[in-house]
């Protein structure tokens, strides 16, 4: 697909703000005048919303690692066909609240698929389309865990169910994929005061898309 928008995807573990930070930066950027749409994943449109039902329903307790793994991919691919590459191709800013990078740490690295076993059903689904940056929020599990315990508001869903060692061992898995792509990847540092974490992800876009 020939592209000339920009890609932006937010990553990191449960609780570390990404979808916060998400809603300022988009405010932001629009303030800027940037052309943004914003989407999330699994999710984003109405096929992948209802992918996103199936994984996340804390009743499916049976579900396959494999089976999760294909899901997250078959989610992405139609998100990805219907909506952030006809945004790219006319040149929009896509925000993205979680993309491939959540398949590699989680499935492939916590469940133990296998990091590359995984980006190679991803490279299926998604082909080139890699994101630009990746603001990555950087927090212990423990920390994002204790957040949304406080956020009474917020649902819980079967991968927050998780134990603390899935959380620790995501959070290691998203030290490997930093590895794979430190050109792309932006550590944020996710432990800070929120308004801190908002203008560091603001800084951090603006430094790469110039202005
Ligand atoms: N920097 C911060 N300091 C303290 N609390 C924060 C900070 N950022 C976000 N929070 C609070 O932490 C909770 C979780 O935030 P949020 O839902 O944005 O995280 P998330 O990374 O999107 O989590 P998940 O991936 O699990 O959906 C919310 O109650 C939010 O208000
Ligand atoms: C895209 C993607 C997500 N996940 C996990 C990460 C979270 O536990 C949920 C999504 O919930 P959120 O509140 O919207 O962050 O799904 C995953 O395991 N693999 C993925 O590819």
């Amino acid at each position: 697909m020939s592209k000339n928008g920009f890609f932006i995807t937010i990553e990191g573990p449960e609780g570390a703000g990404k979808t916060t930070v998400f809603h300022h930066l988009a405010a932001m950027l629009s303030e800027d005048g940037v052309d943004l749409i914003t989407t999330r994943e699994p999710g984003g449109i109405r096929i992948s919303e209802r992918i996103r039902e199936i994984i996340l329903n804390p009743e499916h307790e049976e579900m396959d690692g494999k089976t999760e793994a294909l899901l997250y991919a078959a989610a992405r691919r139609q998100h990805l066909v219907e909506k952030i590459e006809p945004a790219l191709k006319e040149g929009k800013v896509v925000l993205c609240d979680r993309f491939i990078d959540s398949s590699l740490a989680y499935q492939g690295y916590a469940r133990g698929l296998g990091i590359d076993e995984v980006l190679t059903i991803n490279q299926f689904a998604i082909g080139q389309t890699m994101p630009d940056l990746t603001l990555f929020f950087d927090i212990d599990p423990e920390i994002g865990l204790e957040r949304i315990v406080r956020n009474k508001g917020r649902e819980v869903n079967r991968l927050d169910s998780e134990s603390i060692s899935f959380h620790q061992k995501v959070c290691e898995g998203y030290q490997e994929v930093l590895k794979r792509y430190p050109d792309r990847m932006v550590v944020i540092d996710a432990s800070k005061p929120l308004e801190e974490v908002i203008q560091s992800a603001y800084s951090a876009v603006k430094a790469v898309t110039n202005g």
